[in-house]
């Protein structure tokens, strides 16, 4: 879906689902708008009397007093109600971002940058969310403002309001080429801060190979150089931004030094201003007014481009095209089937052509085949991570891509080389937040995977929180196996295990990978870990042609 228009619908929503909320906040803008007015017409009548030495009556100072609070109250209120449907927004869309992240296919991850995604969520995300907070609604507010103050000045002094109308085209001229040029800055700025937000998670993942390779110096300069980007960026931002204000405060005060110079020169130009002292004293506090939403509504402009950019990006974001599992029926078979199944992650290089072949239920089988002849493309179309171009495939007689959320670790389970840990407890490693997995469960498949006396041995059990140094490299794969065989799946799908592991932790995982194979249907890359837990059969996978 096009994002803008998806942006216009969560605003729908969220103004569908806070209908009393939104009436009242429109309420408020313009009550605070209407009542900003008021303040500067008492004071004229207040500086009129005293001007005239008329004395003033306490109820006309309190009253003057009691406006002022009203009017930036409602100021208040309407400011407070303004972030919150912000709040609101920003809420669906980031709940929106998450769902589109689950509908891509799994090679777009591959194609883009993790700090790329990361900065959707987090910079665009609060740049969106200012986009209500301080961009549209508060844009909206100042203009209703400024419209009102400037009919106000019209019917008391039509000379002062034509040479604010004056000023006016310039101010706007002045404000598009600072919009401008924040625009680009900003769009800059985002640009670098994606590159360092990718740069810091790269970096800490690669730390081993880069202290190994001593190339620190290098990633400092190039984190450097990213950060210095964003760093200028944000200087030609934050210049302009820094003259905007004072341009707009000088121009005001040269407003009011004419309008006294000339009116004080000749009776003439008094006459056209056609105004008293008090008037005066009101249409300069007007002026006051009119100046600051219209400094505002720069301000907002510059929020606004910032979440251009941003909606541009979520624009790309979603229009990302979702992937289309074509999932083929259940046939009434158990163990995997492939059948002429054809796959290239680019549809024109066949990564796997045209193979067949048979695991029995309970069989153990493993695959050979040189490297990159696409043993794991195999266990990824296995898990229904990518599809076949041609052919079909099935797994306990279903289609990968068709199996439902909550049945996919009661058919298939998977030990991989690498064990990527979740947040959270020893428990969470390997339930993933399962809730339907109880502690027996868990205690069971610790044991079979030969974890369950290590475990029972740390200080708060199942419970302790995770971390990197909790386990060594031949536990966290005996953790790996717990998980996999947690929810008892019918299919065990082995990756290259056991790698870079002394022969008796190797004895122990192979241990518990043939417990862990009895009575399953396994396949499994590695050809030491098939021999060892007694694989029926081997499955060679032909290598393709350059
Ligand atoms: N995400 C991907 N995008 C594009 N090409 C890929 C991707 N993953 C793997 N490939 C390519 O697909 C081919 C098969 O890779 P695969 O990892 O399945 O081989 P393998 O048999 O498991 O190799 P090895 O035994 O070395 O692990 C390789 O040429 C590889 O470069």
């Amino acid at each position: 879906m096009h994002s803008e228009h998806w942006i216009r619908r969560s605003a729908g929503q969220v103004i569908r689902r806070h209908k009393k909320r939104t009436i009242l906040l429109g309420a408020v803008i313009i009550g605070a708008a209407g009542t900003s007015l008021l303040p500067p017409l008492v004071l004229e009548q207040i500086v009129n009397r005293l001007s005239q030495h008329q004395a003033i009556s306490f109820s006309l100072a309190a009253f003057y007093l009691l406006l002022i609070v009203l009017a930036d109250g409602l100021t208040a209120i309407q400011n407070a109600w303004i972030t919150i449907f912000g709040q609101k927004l920003t809420h669906e869309i980031r709940s929106a971002l998450c769902a589109k992240l689950d509908r891509l296919p799994a090679d777009y991850y591959h194609h883009h940058p993790a700090g790329k995604i990361t900065s959707l969520f987090i910079n665009d995300g609060d740049a969106i969310d200012v986009l209500y907070s301080d961009g549209v609604i508060s844009m909206f507010a100042d203009s209703l403002r400024v419209i009102a103050i400037l009919w106000v000045i019209f019917t008391r002094s039509t000379g002062l309001g034509l040479l604010i109308l004056a000023v006016l085209p310039v101010l706007y001229v002045f404000t598009r080429i600072c919009r401008k040029r924040i625009r680009q800055a900003q769009l800059d700025n985002r640009r670098a801060i994606a590159k360092v937000n990718n740069h810091v998670p790269e970096t800490l993942r690669c730390m081993r190979m880069i202290r190994t390779l001593h190339v620190q110096r290098y990633m400092e300069r190039s984190y450097d150089e990213a950060i210095r980007e964003s760093y200028q960026a944000m200087d030609r931002s934050n210049f302009i931004d820094s003259i905007y204000s004072p341009v707009i405060l000088f121009v005001q005060a040269c407003l009011c030094a004419l309008m006294m110079v000339l009116a004080v020169r000749s009776p003439a130009w008094r006459a056209w201003f056609g105004i008293s002292v008090g008037s005066a004293v009101a249409m300069m506090a007007y002026i006051s007014q009119i100046f600051s939403p219209l400094e505002n509504i720069g301000m907002e402009i510059q929020n606004i481009q910032a979440a251009a950019a941003a909606i541009r990006h979520m624009e790309e974001f979603f229009n990302e095209p979702n992937w289309q599992p074509r999932c083929t029926d259940p046939i009434p078979k158990s163990g995997i089937l492939l059948d002429h199944v054809t796959f290239g992650y680019d549809p024109a290089r066949p990564v796997i052509r045209d193979l067949s072949f048979t695991v029995r239920p309970n069989e153990i089988v493993t695959l050979t085949g040189r490297t990159g002849a696409g043993k794991s493309t195999i266990f990824r179309l296995l898990t229904g991570l990518y599809q076949p171009q041609h052919g079909s495939i099935y797994l306990a007689g279903q289609c990968p891509c068709a199996i439902p959320e909550h049945e996919k670790r009661k058919i298939y389970g998977c030990v991989e080389q690498d064990f990527p840990t979740v947040p959270g407890t020893v428990r969470d490693q390997i339930t993933l937040y399962d809730g339907t997995l109880s502690d027996k469960d868990v205690l069971q498949a610790l044991k079979l995977a030969g974890l369950k006396d290590t475990v029972d041995q740390l200080p708060q059990g199942l419970d302790t929180p995770m971390h990197e140094e909790l386990f060594s490299q031949g536990q966290m794969q005996m953790l790996a196996i717990a998980r996999a065989v947690v929810a008892d799946p019918q299919v065990l799908l082995l990756d290259e295990i056991t790698a870079n592991l002394d022969a008796q932790t190797e004895a122990q995982i192979i241990q518990a990978l043939k417990e862990a194979s009895a009575n399953r249907t396994v396949l499994s890359v590695s050809h030491r870990i098939s021999s060892a837990i007694g694989a029926d059969r081997t499955i060679e996978i032909p290598t393709l042609d350059p």
